[in-house]
């Protein structure tokens, strides 16, 4: 099983790398890579197992992060009336709104180490195209949580960290084009 030891972390320039395509059909390999990924992510959620292995909880990983540079990521975020299983191969944002989003309590990663205060932009609603583990053609249509997590994954795969994208003269400046509500 994946542990706090294969995340690699900030400082690294795998980090900072754009990540390679996947040739489709993928490997063997490249389905247990990612099968692992997920199971790194449910391991995380589950409070016994990640005190145990003293595991960060995380709701998404990008293979970046375990030394890795292909362009694979999984998502997993249980919501109330279903649970956001991805695990996809070369995934792009095909389209997205005009409206943004933040957390109000800003982004973490596991390949960082500290705090990084401040509001993260994000499209509010994605359409992402990807293959999912069996090779097969996937669109995604994303709102909420799953569409930022998913953005701070594929930002992983083109050497981008979530605090690139504060606003460095006013972290806390509400981003553009973000809803009122
Ligand atoms: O890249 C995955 N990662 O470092 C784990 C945390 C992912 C994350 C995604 C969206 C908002 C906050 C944190
Ligand atoms: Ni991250």
């Amino acid at each position: 099983m994946l542990t706090m030891d294969d995340i690699v972390r900030e400082g690294n320039p795998i980090l900072r790398a754009v990540a390679s395509e996947v040739m489709m059909p993928p490997t063997q390999e490249e389905k247990e890579t990612l099968k692992k990924m997920r199971e790194f992510l449910i391991n995380s959620q589950d409070d016994e197992i990640a005190e145990k292995y003293k595991l960060r909880a995380g709701i998404g990983l990008a293979a970046p992060q375990i030394g890795i540079s292909k362009r694979m990521i999984a998502v997993y975020i249980p919501e109330e009336d279903k649970i956001h299983d991805y695990t996809l191969f070369n995934p792009k944002v095909i389209s997205h709104s005009v409206e943004n989003t933040y957390l109000e309590g800003g982004e973490g990663c596991l390949s960082v180490d500290r705090e990084v205060p401040g509001y993260v932009p994000r499209h509010a609603r994605v359409k992402v195209k990807a293959y999912n583990i069996d090779g097969k053609e996937i669109t995604l249509k994303l709102k909420g949580l799953p569409a930022i997590a998913i953005q701070h994954e594929i930002d992983h795969l083109d050497g981008i960290m979530f605090y690139d994208h504060i606003n460095k003269a006013d972290p806390f400046a509400i981003p553009d084009h973000c809803a009122t509500n």
